[in-house]
Order: C-alpha cells, then structure tokens, then sequence
C-alpha cells in the first residue's frame, strides 16, 4: 500500500500540518478556559477583550483547518481507491483463463467493491486518526505536566484503563467485521449469480426456493450487524462510565488542589478539559489499530489478486491487431492436457490439421473434452504433452496476441457486453468505422432489425443482452465475429434451439461467415455440419472417429449411432409440434 500512498506525498505533508494545527488548536480551547476563568476571577475586563479576540482567530482556525482536514483525507482516500480499482482491473483483464475457471466472479467483485472501500477508509481516517491520537494525548500530556505535575501523573493512570477496554471491544470488534466481510461476499455471489440468470428461477420456478435462500444470507449480515451494535453499545457504556469518572476523578482531585492553594481555578477548568485529550485518544486507538488491521486484510484479498501472474504477453502487446494474419495451416501433434488440480485427463493424444479453407466439425458427448480443444488453440492453457503449431511454428513462440489475432469466436452464450451495439460490434475491431459495422450487420441477417430499433446503432444492450432475442443476440455475436475478418472462425453452435425462422437466419449469417474462412465448429445439431470437410468424434478427451458425414455414417460407429438417434429424437420433436399445432386449429 505504502506505494500508493507515497505517490500522494503532498497531501500527507498537508494533513501532518492539519492535523498538528488541529491538536494545538485543541491545547488552545484549554488554554482559552483558562484564560477566560483567570480574568474573570480577577475581574480583569481588559484581558478578557483580549482573550475573546484570540477566541474568535482560534475558532476561525477550527473552521478552516477542520474542512482542509476532512477535505484532504476524504481527497486522498478517493485518489487512492480511484488507482486501486483501476490498477486492480487492468491485471484481472490480463488474468490468465485458468484463474476466471477456478473462481467465482462474485468473489472478484467483492474485492473490487467492499474491499476497495476499507482500504481506502484506511488511506484516509484511519491511518491519519493513528497518527492523531497518540500526538493528542502527548501534547496534552505535556501541557497537563505543566500545570500540575502531580495532579497530571495522578490522572494518567486512568490511560492505561481506557486503553485496556478499547483493546478488548476493538478485538470483538474486528472479528465480528471479519465475519462479517464473509458474509457479504458470499452474498454478493449469491446475488451475481441470481440476478445474472433471471430467466433461469422464472422458468423453473424457484422463486421462493432463492428467496429462502437469500433470506438466510441476509439474516446472517443482520446478525452480524446486530452484534456489532452490541458491541458499539458496550463499547460506549464503559468509555462513557470511564470518561465520566475520569471527569469527576480530576475535578475532585483539582478541587482539592484548588482548595489547598496549588492550583489557579483557571487552570482547573484547562485541567479537566485536557484530560478529555489525553484519556480519549487511549479509549479510540484500539478501534483505529483494529480498522486498520481489517484493511489491511482487505489490501491483502486486492492484492492476492493483483501477484496472480498475468498471462505471457505484456498488455501493451495484446492490442488488436488491425491487419488481416496470414494463415496457412494449424496442426495439433498428440496433445493431452489435464487441468491443473484435477485427476481427469481432459484431452488425450488428439492430432488434428487444419488447413487454409477447411472446415472441420466436431461432435460428441457432453464432457468429451470440445471446449477444452478450444480452450488449448486459443492458449488459454499450455498443452502438457505434444505439439501445437501454427503456420509450422509452435504456438509458445508465438506472442498471443498474435495468436488470438488469427481467431474470431462465436461462442454459445454471445457473449455481448453491457453498452450500445456499436460498441459491442466494435469490439470486433476497434478501429472499424460505421459503415463496415453496417455491412457486418448485413452480413449477419442483423441489420433490418437493428434498424428497426428506434436507436439503431446506439441502442443499449441490456444486461448480457436481455433485451434481444437469442437469435438477435446470437446474429450479432456472429456480426462481431465477421468484422474481426480472422482468418480462423471458432464457431461454438449454442445448443439452444431458436424457431425455424431465426435458425435460418443464424445458419445463412454463419454460412457468409463461413465464406473463405478455415472453420473449427462444435456442433450440436449434426445437420448443419453435412458438408464439413472433417468430422471428428470426440469422447473422453480422444477422436474415436474422423471422416467426412458419408464416411462416417457407412462406418456405422459412434458418429452413425449419435446421428440417427438425433435424427429420431427431432423427427418426434417435429411431429410433437405438428401435433400440437393441428389441435389448436393452425
Ligand atoms: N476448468 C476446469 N477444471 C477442471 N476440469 C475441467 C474444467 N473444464 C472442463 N473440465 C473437465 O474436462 C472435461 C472436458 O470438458 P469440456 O468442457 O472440454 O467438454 P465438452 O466436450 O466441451 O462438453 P460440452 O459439450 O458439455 O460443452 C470434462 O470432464 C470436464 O469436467
């Protein structure tokens, strides 16, 4: 953290000036009680004028000092979590896959929302309170020395007391708020995740299933924070109950004084008034040190996240490249993979080339290992055995931007972001101009209802793109894909079933996508891949089978068998449908 806060010298060297121009300001008051008692006791009106005029500087002083204090805490805690936040998402784009599979996004977001707001908490008030407290208590330690030594030991004692009850509160007190940050991150989650996929409990209709559920996280934040209320509760009774006592202890002790003649009845009051200074800074530090403590655990889950290395490439190289690569084949040499930590193998020994205009499909059960595939082509993942190479060279020599540069994915789920769809299309190439968007609109069957749209090109995406339809959201994802113009499509067929017409358009808006371009396919519904080149059949992490649609059905294997039990299963669909559709009279 040190780093961050010491890029902000100048405003630490103004709060250092602020806050020791607030304690002596606090000595002042003291000394202005004093001031005031002493001539009045003495009848002195001349003094007491002059009194009141300082009076008067020293709350103008309050003023000023006091909104520069808070300005510039509430200035650099802002400045710092602005960086924090900034920083912290610039390494999570450049994360590698394997750490967005192995965590779940609400937990990152957790980071990047309460954890951001404590450790900027702890930028300001906090630390700047640390160093306030300590330098009260000594001044007015100092000051009370100076009226009445014996008088200011006899009351220290009463420190150590305070302290001892902010050290036992301020220990409840941050494992309750430990527990507490638990709890509300695995609320967050939880809350991620439902919002996320509202069509999800509508349709299987869990509504009070999930609010059962949320109820229970929400419960336990409330314990959580009821607790802390009692805490508070206690926390403050017995500072008060010590305050208190310390207040009657001194007046009663400087009473005495006062009665025996050691003491001015001036300084009396300045007495019992700087006790509150040196006794209330022990009763506050313990919470301070306990807040801090708390951030700093927050700085430690911003951080954790921030030493997870990045992937190879540095992000200034991983910009898009705006010029079409040249691609003339990729081959994959007996790759096998296992994802790190887990006993399965995913990819077992698979070889496959794909050449310049080809079009390879590959089919299999859920599981067999597709995506993976994809996931090892792209270098999210490092194969741990065999080769992967494009244009002959292996792929670990080439920089991934380069890479990725080659590919345009389509994946199941579209994939578009919150924004308009210009943007969204955008992303395709950043430096395409309106009208090659519009012609990949064209392209993708997506163009006549974007214009239908009363905003067209500006109209906002709905979260992940609620606002269209799966067909719409899938034509623009394909749109997408077609203004990057990569020389390798990677197509992964949504298994979901669209109705006929949108199916058309998608299949149309595939096939112009498909046009010049060497294609890799998942494909689900084994009608649209008849005309592949290559199919593969993939289970368990090996190719059982490959060859072209005829080959494969006259081999009467795997292929055939997933082909005519598919085969059946839409024929019932489709007399299901007729069915349905003649008893309602259509
Ligand atoms: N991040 C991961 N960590 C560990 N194992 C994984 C991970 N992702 C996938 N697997 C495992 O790897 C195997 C292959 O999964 P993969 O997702 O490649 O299958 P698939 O053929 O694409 O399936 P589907 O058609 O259902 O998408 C499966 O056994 C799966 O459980």
């Amino acid at each position: 953290m040190s780093k961050y806060m010491l890029r902000h010298k100048l405003i630490y060297f103004i709060l250092i000036i602020t806050t020791l121009m607030g304690i002596t300001l606090e000595l002042m008051i003291a000394w202005f009680l004093s001031a005031v008692t002493d001539a009045a006791v003495h009848f002195d009106v001349d003094r007491l004028k002059n009194v009141i005029g300082i009076g008067l500087l020293m709350l103008a002083g309050i003023g000023v000092n006091g909104y520069a204090d808070a300005y510039f805490k509430n200035n650099v805690s802002a400045k710092i979590r602005n960086e924090l936040r900034q920083d912290m998402m610039k390494h999570t784009l450049k994360l590698p896959q394997s750490y967005f599979d192995r965590n779940h996004s609400g937990d990152l977001l957790s980071r990047f929302t309460n954890d951001n707001q404590s450790v900027g908490e702890a930028c300001g008030q906090v630390i700047i309170g640390l160093l306030r407290n300590p330098l009260l208590a000594l001044a007015a330690f100092a000051y009370l020395l100076y009226i009445h030594w014996l008088l200011a030991l006899i009351c220290f004692a009463m420190g150590p007391l305070m302290f001892l009850t902010g050290k036992v509160f301020g220990k409840a007190m941050r494992n309750n708020s430990i527990q507490l940050q638990q709890n509300m991150g695995k609320t967050t989650s939880f809350l991620n995740d439902i919002l996320g996929s509202s069509m999800v409990f509508k349709s299987f209709s869990i509504e009070p299933r999930l609010f059962k559920q949320y109820r229970k996280h929400s419960e336990n934040i409330a314990s959580g924070e009821l607790k802390r209320g009692s805490i508070e509760g206690a926390t403050s009774a017995v500072s008060s109950l010590l305050g208190n006592m310390t207040f009657l202890l001194a007046l009663v002790i400087a009473g005495y004084f006062v009665a025996k003649g050691s003491l001015e009845v001036g300084a009396m009051l300045a007495f019992i008034q700087l006790m509150n200074y040196l006794v209330n800074p022990f009763s506050a530090l313990p919470g301070l040190v306990a807040s801090m403590q708390q951030s700093l655990g927050a700085a430690g889950r911003i951080f954790e996240v921030m030493d997870v290395p990045a992937e190879v490439d540095s992000f200034e190289e991983s910009k898009q490249q705006t010029k079409t690569p040249n691609f003339q084949n990729m081959k994959l040499s007996d790759v096998s993979f296992t994802y790190p930590g887990a006993e399965i193998q995913s990819l077992n020994q698979v070889s496959l080339e794909l050449i310049r205009g080809q079009q390879i499909a590959i089919v299999g059960p859920s599981g067999g290992g597709k995506s993976t595939l994809f996931k090892l082509l792209l270098r999210f993942y490092d194969a741990d055995k065999g080769e992967l190479s494009l244009n002959e060279q292996p792929i670990g020599e080439i920089s991934l931007s380069r890479l990725r540069s080659h590919f345009a994915y389509v994946p199941q789920d579209s994939g578009l972001y919150s924004g308009t769809i210009r943007d969204n299309i955008r992303n395709g190439r950043l430096d395409a101009g309106d009208e090659e968007i519009l012609e990949a609109l064209r392209k993708a069957n997506a163009y006549d209802f974007v214009m239908a749209l009363p905003q067209g090109l500006d109209s906002e995406i709905g979260e992940e793109g609620t606002r269209l339809s799966g067909g719409q959201r899938q034509r623009l994802s394909i749109a997408r894909a077609i203004l990057k113009d990569a020389p390798i499509l990677l197509l992964d067929e949504a298994t979901a079933a669209l109705d006929n017409e949108s199916e058309k358009l998608v299949q149309q808006a595939i096939r112009k996508l498909m046009n010049d371009k060497s294609t890799l396919v998942i494909a689900h519904r084994l009608s649209t891949i008849q005309q592949a080149d290559l199919i593969l059949v993939m289970e368990n992490g090996s190719i059982v089978e490959r060859g072209n649609h005829e080959e494969l059905l006259s081999a009467g294997g795997r292929y055939h068998a997933l082909y005519y039990s598919q085969l059946e299963r839409e024929e019932e669909e489709g007399q299901m449908k007729e069915a349905m559709l003649s008893s309602t009279g259509h």
